[in-house]
């Protein structure tokens, strides 16, 4: 059965392709229908499904797997978060969230500002396209867990449910 990441992202592509491996994993670049900086859990979880509805119909076979970044807030905190969802072909949708870690008030103040997490963590860690490489996660754990680590356990998470709610019921 073919897996089809909806992003061009080397990071979600790759945690798909370590946690499906006996899979063929395609990808392609679809749209979230949600804003390019998702604010909240809700959000977030919606871009990651909407993605994987797109590649869920772009194929007549196959699983479209959809992984979205955002950001939440937990009282006055901000946080990193990402939702993964993986939708079957009879439509059947199992979502899962990441890891999550604090971002700093001056990264807070450029997003309210309108800007995108990307973009603003590039100026921020002095490196060019941190979203692809470490992520932020990467840069605020001194690189203990880089974005592709991160999206592999959620990837393991829709794995796992979809096995269990399809396979051993
Ligand atoms: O090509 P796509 O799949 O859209 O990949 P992306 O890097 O844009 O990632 P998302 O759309 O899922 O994330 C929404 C925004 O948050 C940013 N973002 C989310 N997590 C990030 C991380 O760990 N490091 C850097 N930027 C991140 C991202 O660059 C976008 O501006
Ligand atoms: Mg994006």
């Amino acid at each position: 059965m073919e897996i089809i990441i909806g992003s061009e992202n080397p990071t979600k592509i790759k945690a798909v392709q370590e946690i499906f491996p006996k899979h063929v994993v395609k990808s392609m670049d679809v749209p979230s229908n949600v804003a390019a900086q998702p604010f909240s859990d809700e959000e977030t979880r919606q871009g990651a499904i909407n993605r994987a509805v797109h590649c869920t119909e772009s194929s007549s076979k196959g699983l479209g797997v959809g992984l979205e970044g955002g950001v939440m807030y937990a009282g006055d905190q901000l946080f990193l978060c990402n939702w993964g969802a993986l939708v079957t072909q009879d439509k059947k949708i199992y979502t899962a969230s990441g890891a999550r870690i604090a971002l700093p008030e001056e990264i807070d103040l450029e997003l309210k500002n309108g800007k995108e997490l990307g973009d603003v963590m590039d100026v921020y860690a002095q490196k060019q396209e941190v979203r692809k490489k470490e992520g932020a996660i990467g840069i605020f754990t001194n690189e203990l867990v880089s974005r592709q680590e991160m999206f592999e356990h959620v990837v393991k998470l829709l794995r796992g449910q979809w096995e269990y709610w399809t396979n051993s019921r």
